[in-house]
């Protein structure tokens, strides 16, 4: 059953519980230091009160007992400077000071309800139907007109703001959710070939990633960079170092290495393994080749290095659809940012439909200006779980 939408919604005076994902990187005093996500919501947020909708916000941030667990009053502040319409903030979820906010807004007007992990039912996963009876459905929704699902970064979450509401009130999705919908959703009707680059240090999921990709003909190809790359070519037989071993066993991945070793028996012409790296050898970037390999003791493979992202480029040149999660290289330390900057850099250039997810890649993105992809999600999680062939709670919540 397909969602409703906003354009299905009489929005003119009616209070929304608007649920969005503004979970952003904060720092100790819980300052925003990254407002990519708020500025993503903007959309869904400005059209609902331009239409006169009388806006209550419900978003998290961080998890109970994380240094970014945080309340949302610069989340408010932010989007105060972001929209047109007012913004204001509360202290509260569900109180009687969150049910007379709501109650007070005019059309157009906007309030930001507190973090709603700061009630422990919130942080726990139940039905629909078990959650609309928590204490902040039960409580807010008589606050309410309607619901509007937007927060696709945490639609793979079955915690009580996602399901419960839609139980209670009538639902929509609002519009990220509907164009994460749309694109993720339809991977398999884009352009071909389609090729995949699974990066990152995730190593299990994108694995999955690929399977699913490969499996179900997704992918005519699937690049690997990253602890990704490292994986496989541990599984191919590469001898990347004693140090880059010991990374993907203190990771906990070391028996991935025969799920990728199976995946490259099943598929040897679809997926493609980096031809060169790079180490940290006395302070410098040094790029090893293949027959340069292996590193010397102590040195992991850090990055992919610019043969890597030749080779990789003619398939994006000859790629309809390319699909990319995760950073090529451990791009947050200088001497290992190159591989990320112009591989990412190459698949925007490229003449290829481009859609890219993961919260460490979209952090990549943005540290390098990289401009010019068709998609960038906002879900990390989320994403995966559509791009390895799951479905999303909150989404299904909206299908009732
Ligand atoms: N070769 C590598 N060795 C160690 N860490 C790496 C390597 N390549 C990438 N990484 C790390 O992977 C992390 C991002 O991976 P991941 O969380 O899977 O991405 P995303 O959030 O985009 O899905 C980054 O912190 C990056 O430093
Ligand atoms: O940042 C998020 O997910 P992501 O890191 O997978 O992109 C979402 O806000 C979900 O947060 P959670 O993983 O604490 O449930």
């Amino acid at each position: 059953m397909p969602v409703r939408t906003l354009d299905d919604l009489d929005v003119d005076g009616a209070a929304l519980g608007v649920r969005v994902d503004i979970n952003s990187p904060v720092d100790a005093d819980g300052g925003l230091t990254d407002d990519a996500r708020i500025r993503a919501h903007r959309e869904t947020i400005a059209e609902l009160a331009e239409r006169g909708g009388r806006v209550a916000l419900l978003a998290h941030q961080g998890r109970p007992g994380g240094d970014d667990f945080a309340r949302l009053e610069a989340h408010a502040e932010r989007l105060d400077e972001l929209l047109d319409a007012p913004v204001s903030y509360c202290d509260g979820t569900f109180s009687a000071d969150a049910r007379d906010a709501v109650g007070a807004l005019d059309p157009g007007e906007i309030v930001v309800l507190e973090n709603t992990r700061f009630y422990s039912e919130e942080y726990m996963e139940f039905e629909p139907a078990r959650a609309a009876e928590t204490f902040l459905v039960s409580r807010l929704a008589p606050a309410l007109d309607a619901y509007v699902s937007d927060a696709f970064a945490a639609a793979h979450r079955s915690q009580p703001s996602l399901v419960g509401f839609p139980e209670r009130l009538p639902a929509y999705a609002g519009r990220i959710l509907e164009r994460e919908l749309d694109v993720l959703g339809s991977v398999e009707d884009t352009p071909e070939p389609r090729v995949y680059v699974v990066g990152g240090a995730k190593v299990p999921d994108s694995i999955d990633v690929a399977e699913h990709a490969l499996e179900n003909g997704l992918a005519d190809t699937v690049l690997t960079t990253g602890v990704v790359g490292n994986v496989f070519l541990l599984a191919a037989g590469v001898d990347i170092g004693t140090a880059s071993e010991e990374f993907v066993r203190d990771r906990g991945y070391w028996d991935e290495i025969g799920r990728a070793a199976d995946l490259l028996g099943r598929y040897p012409d679809r997926i493609d393994l980096p031809v060169d790296v790079a180490v940290e050898r006395d302070g410098e970037r040094v790029v090893l080749s293949k027959t340069d390999l292996p590193p010397r003791d102590g040195e992991s493979a850090m990055d992919i290095g610019p043969a890597t992202v030749a080779a990789y480029t003619d398939y994006f040149d000859a790629a309809g659809t390319v699909v990319l999660n995760g950073p090529a290289g451990v791009f947050e330390h200088d001497l290992f940012g190159d591989g990320s900057r112009d591989l990412f850099t190459a698949v925007a250039d490229s003449d290829a439909y481009s859609i890219v997810g993961g919260g460490d890649t979209a952090a990549a993105i943005r540290k390098f200006d990289v401009e010019g992809f068709d998609h960038v999600s906002t879900g990390g999680g989320a994403a995966l779980t559509i791009l390895t062939g799951g479905t999303l709670p909150a989404v299904d919540a909206l299908r009732r």
